[in-house]
């Protein structure tokens, strides 16, 4: 047994493998299916994920209309206090991510109950990205802010 093996358990995405024609072990991106010879030290890359979010604009977004309101004249404050209580209720059990995005998500996206389906990197605005690609799967971000306004996102695969 290689001192490999029994080392600490390798980091979210990674398989340990081992080389059939040299018996050299090897360690593979169980997303990418890429494989390196060196120990991982990071989780892997996910490559894509899939995330639902609840957006709230205000007069300040890039397009201050929506589905929900032709004309959003609430203040980014008012709007982040307004995501804040969405999320309570959310990590209260008091309503589901996918009821609220629908009934109050200023996003397209919440006919779907919120859901954007597959993205990888370069696809989102970057605030938006950097937080996505941080969450696991199952978990709720805390409010982002973007140019189209605040959202709260959770990431669903
Ligand atoms: O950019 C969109 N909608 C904008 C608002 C918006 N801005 C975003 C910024 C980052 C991630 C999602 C975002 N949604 C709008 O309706 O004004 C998208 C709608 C949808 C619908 C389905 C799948 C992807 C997308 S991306």
């Amino acid at each position: 047994m290689s001192s490999q093996e029994n080392e600490a358990p390798l980091p979210e995405g990674w398989e340990m493998r081992t080389s059939r024609s040299t018996g050299m072990t090897y360690f593979l991106n169980m997303y990418t299916k890429k494989s390196q010879w060196e120990r991982p030290e990071a989780p892997a890359d996910p490559g894509e994920i899939r995330c639902s979010h609840l957006l709230v604009k205000h007069a300040e977004s890039r397009r201050p209309s929506s589905w929900r309101e032709e004309n959003i004249t609430r203040t980014k404050e008012e709007a982040l206090e307004l995501l804040k209580g969405y999320r309570k209720q959310i990590v209260a059990n008091d309503a589901t991510f996918t009821d609220l995005a629908s009934k109050y998500s200023d996003c397209s996206s919440a006919k779907r109950g919120g859901d954007l389906g597959l993205f990888g990197r370069g696809q989102m605005q970057a605030p938006f990205e950097e937080e996505a690609f941080k969450l696991k799967v199952g978990q709720l971000s805390r409010p982002v802010e973007t140019d189209s306004g605040v959202h709260i996102i959770l990431r669903t695969a």
